[in-house]
């Protein structure tokens, strides 16, 4: 990319926790908005254009980057001409400058067609050099660790989707972070935290009051639906099939996402997630089983007060904070109509059914690498089940095993490559445990 020069957003400040404080005033402040979205053909990606598409004055799309699906994103391209483009699969980026070629796009801003970059480099390059105010990293899975340090080493504004980069990387992550603030949470619970501890700005009326700031927070409540198999024992479990983990009640979302909330395991990722966002200790971070995902999380303060954020069960809103943040934009979804009844329901988590939060929460207490460990073996885990090599009580099992078995690493020790090495080792050593059948 060799027309993307590398960084043009020099960061100073060290932030330890990812996002630390209030951020700094928009760099963007009366132009619209550079973005790059990794992952723009998923079920992130394509709502994102879709808020993009509804606020042309707001946002100019920089670069895109995708999997394997070269004919979504030939038409992306068309609709929003980028300046450039990336494919992890080399074969799909083939296919789209085939597509490009026999059908030319409208030059971009920049006066030419994109250009196309492949391979596994491609995301992280994106993130990098595509000069991008904003970078939604919404590929799944941790192969978007590379991408994120990326974007942040860059300076841009990481609108994150992509938990497992964050979970993964932990400290590597909030290591890269130059500015409190730069990081912007794209999931939905996340959202709801960081909406509740920023309020509304609202500098009218009588009552003209503002409170901000973590240091009144007494405890973070996630809240979660229980996934298709809500009230299900584990017996039932053993027997549940691909094609019922996928019927997420609420939200029509990858597969790793939607088979990890009928684990729990995105539950327990996302404990993480907001203990790393937010610096809020891990025993202070509650789930609570709400199957209408009318409410997407509460906090609690030491007062007693607790602050919940509730919309539809719908990404819009948060997709378009994480572009926007920390203005708002309008009319980017329909609010709640309270002029029909309804019902909210909570109950606690099952924690012997579903065993994935509380075993997240150890993992990550015990050494640097847990989680890429963790995180791993279940990424394996769920493409077992998926192939129907594995039960889905396996998945559990599969995590629980290799945890057991990985020796760990300190902070200190937990470099990139280090990540990387117990990321490989936990995939191989789940990989042999589903094929010696050796779960249980
Ligand atoms: N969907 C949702 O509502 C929510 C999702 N999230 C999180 O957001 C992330 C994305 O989820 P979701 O959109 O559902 O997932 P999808 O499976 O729908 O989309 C994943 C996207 O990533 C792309 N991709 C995969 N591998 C690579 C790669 N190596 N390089 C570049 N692009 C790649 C895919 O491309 P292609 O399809 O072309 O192969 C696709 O565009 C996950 O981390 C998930 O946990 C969080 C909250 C809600
Ligand atoms: C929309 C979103 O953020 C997803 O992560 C969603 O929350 C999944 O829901 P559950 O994991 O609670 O089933
Ligand atoms: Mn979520």
């Amino acid at each position: 990319m060799s027309s993307y020069p590398g960084s043009v957003h020099a960061g100073s400040a060290h932030a330890r926790s990812v996002n630390a404080g209030p951020a700094e005033p928009a760099p963007t402040a009366g132009r619209r908005r550079r973005v790059a979205i990794l992952g723009s053909t998923g079920s992130i990606g394509t709502q994102a254009l879709q808020v993009i598409a509804e606020h042309p004055d707001e946002f100019d799309v920089v670069a895109l980057c995708a999997g394997t699906n070269a004919a979504l994103l030939a038409e992306q391209v068309r609709t929003f001409t980028p300046a450039v483009v990336g494919m992890h699969d080399d074969d799909a980026a083939q296919q789209l400058r085939r597509i490009l070629d026999e059908s030319p796009v409208p030059a971009s801003d920049q006066g030419r067609a994109p250009e196309v970059l492949s391979g596994a480099e491609a995301s992280e390059r994106i993130a990098g050099e595509a000069e991008a105010d904003v970078v939604l990293n919404a590929m799944t899975g941790s192969i978007g660790l590379r991408p994120t340090l990326a974007a942040l080493r860059a300076g841009a504004t990481l609108a994150l989707a992509n938990k497992e980069s964050l979970v993964v990387g932990g400290a590597l992550v909030k290591d890269a972070v130059q500015r409190p603030g730069q990081v912007v949470p794209v999931d939905s619970e996340h959202s709801a935290v960081a909406q509740a501890l920023a309020s509304g700005r609202h500098e009218r009326g009588l009552c003209s009051l503002t409170t901000n700031g973590t240091s009144e927070v007494r405890r973070l409540v996630l809240t979660a639906s229980g996934g298709p198999f809500r009230g299900w024992d584990g017996q039932a479990l053993a027997a549940a099939t691909p094609a019922q983990a996928l019927k997420h009640p609420n939200f029509a979302m990858g597969l790793m996402v939607t088979t990890n909330s009928a684990t729990m395991v995105n539950k327990a990722l996302e404990v993480v997630e907001a203990h790393l966002l937010f610096d809020v200790a891990l025993a202070d971070i509650e789930t609570v089983i709400h199957p209408q995902q009318y409410i997407h999380s509460l906090v609690e303060f030491h007062d007693g007060s607790t602050l919940a954020q509730a919309g539809p069960p719908r990404m819009l809103v948060p997709i378009a904070l994480g572009l926007s943040w920390p203005q708002r934009l309008k009319s980017i979804d329909t609010p709640i109509d309270w002029t029909h009844p309804m019902q909210w329901d909570f109950e606690p988590l099952d924690q012997e059914a579903f065993p994935a939060v509380s075993l997240a929460k150890q993992a990550a207490s015990t050494s640097a690498t847990h989680m890429a460990v963790y995180n791993a073996a279940n990424e394996q885990a769920v493409t077992a089940f998926h192939a129907e090599r594995l039960p889905f009580t396996g998945i559990l099992a599969v995590v629980e095993q290799v945890l057991a078995a990985h020796t760990g690493t300190s902070e200190a020790q937990a470099d990139l490559d280090a990540v990387l090495a117990a990321e490989q080792w936990a995939r191989s050593t789940a990989d042999r445990l589903v094929q010696t059948g050796g779960v249980g």
